[in-house]
């Protein structure tokens, strides 16, 4: 079992509030996700989860259990660090069984718990190496190994791919989906990687400065965000922000789209511009346009496109696609019910 439930956490480092007062419910087995910009207090949050910080105020309880006052090491967690954190003197094997061996858990146990994660992650081989004798792909490996053996109640994971490269990130990513997937855990993971969030994520919580925006599954974020912050954050390209009138929708101040639902052709559409910028990515090509009628746009276009800088355009949007905003940022409707004005 790993649940946890979050009630009103602040946490205040001297007189600066970095956690205005944190509700959240993880079920157990969730894989839940953090995300939000630089210094929105998402690690912190998840120090706190750790007991690595203590909150200012607030409850933190695991399995219905309060373990503000527990330390951290008999909270029943385990956390993964961007920067693995192994014992650079001990080989693989050592490292993942560590916490057991202090926790006095007999040797063969030991044993088998490590075999049996070594094998979950393709560690065999380098079971006698040190960690400097390792590329930073399986020194992570290692280090999600270490916290398997200890069959924790909740797994942290503060940033774990950002040392890796690209192609490594993407090879890890799978296996964490894959072990989250056979161990049935309960997982709270922070991120900067918006694919990392989409593709990991049963629930996507984000944070900015200090509070939740939302939390909902990565499609609900995407299709249904309930305010500017979070449309303009989830996604990218960001989703295009239009102002009300400008758009012909006095009943918004704001009618936001995302790149893909505009088209784009040479001849006829509701918004002439000029080609400012195209980044071609292979699979998709993203124009970069200024409109005379709606201002700035982005538009994603599936495959490639030649489009060149200073060509005339004409962008349309898809009907039925939009999201609109009060004076607030609060979401007024999203997609194709409550996206149009209702004279649309
Ligand atoms: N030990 C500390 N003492 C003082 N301030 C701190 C401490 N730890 C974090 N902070 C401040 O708290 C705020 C939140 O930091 P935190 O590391 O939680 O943000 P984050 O969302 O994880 O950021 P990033 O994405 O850059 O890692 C920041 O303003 C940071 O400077």
């Amino acid at each position: 079992m790993g649940s946890l439930q979050l009630k009103s956490i602040r946490k205040a480092f001297g007189g600066h509030e970095v956690l205005k007062g944190i509700d959240l419910e993880v079920k157990d087995g969730e894989f839940v996700i953090f995300v939000g910009p630089s210094g929105c207090g998402k690690s912190t949050l998840l120090r706190t989860i750790a007991g690595l910080e203590d909150a200012t105020s607030g409850s933190v309880r695991i399995d219905g259990d309060e373990v503000g006052h527990v330390a951290p090491a008999k909270r029943g967690i385990a956390m993964v660090f961007q920067s693995y954190a192994l014992y650079p003197h001990l080989t693989v094997k050592d490292n993942m069984g560590l916490g057991l061996k202090q926790a006095g858990v007999p040797r063969a146990e030991i044993d088998e718990k490590i075999a049996k994660a070594a094998g979950m992650l393709s560690l065999e081989p380098y079971l006698a190496r040190r960690p400097a004798e390792l590329s930073g792909g399986q020194r992570q490996r290692v280090a999600i190994g270490r916290a398997i053996v200890r069959e924790p109640k909740l797994f942290l994971f503060d940033e774990p791919l950002s040392n890796l490269d690209a192609a490594l990130r993407v090879n890890t990513r799978l296996e964490i989906a894959r072990l989250h997937r056979s161990l049935k855990a309960t997982m709270i993971y922070v991120t900067h990687d918006q694919v990392e969030a989409m593709t990991l994520a049963d629930k996507i919580v984000v944070l900015s400065a200090g509070r939740i925006e939302q939390v909902g599954s990565p499609m609900e974020l995407y299709n249904r965000p309930a305010n500017l912050f979070v449309a303009g954050f989830i996604g990218s390209p960001q989703m295009n922000f239009i102002e009300g009138e400008r758009f012909g929708d006095s009943s918004a101040k704001t009618v936001g789209i995302r790149p893909e639902h505009i088209g784009l052709s040479r001849e006829g559409g509701d918004w002439t511009g000029k080609v400012v910028h195209v980044e071609h990515l292979g699979a998709d090509t993203i124009v970069y346009l200024e409109t005379e009628k709606v201002g700035p746009l982005t538009v994603r276009l599936f495959g490639e496109h030649r489009y060149d800088p200073d060509e005339i355009v004409h962008a349309t949007p898809v009907i039925g696609a939009m999201h609109r905003f009060d004076a607030d940022g609060r979401v007024l409707g999203s997609g194709s019910r409550g996206g149009l004005p209702a004279d649309a």
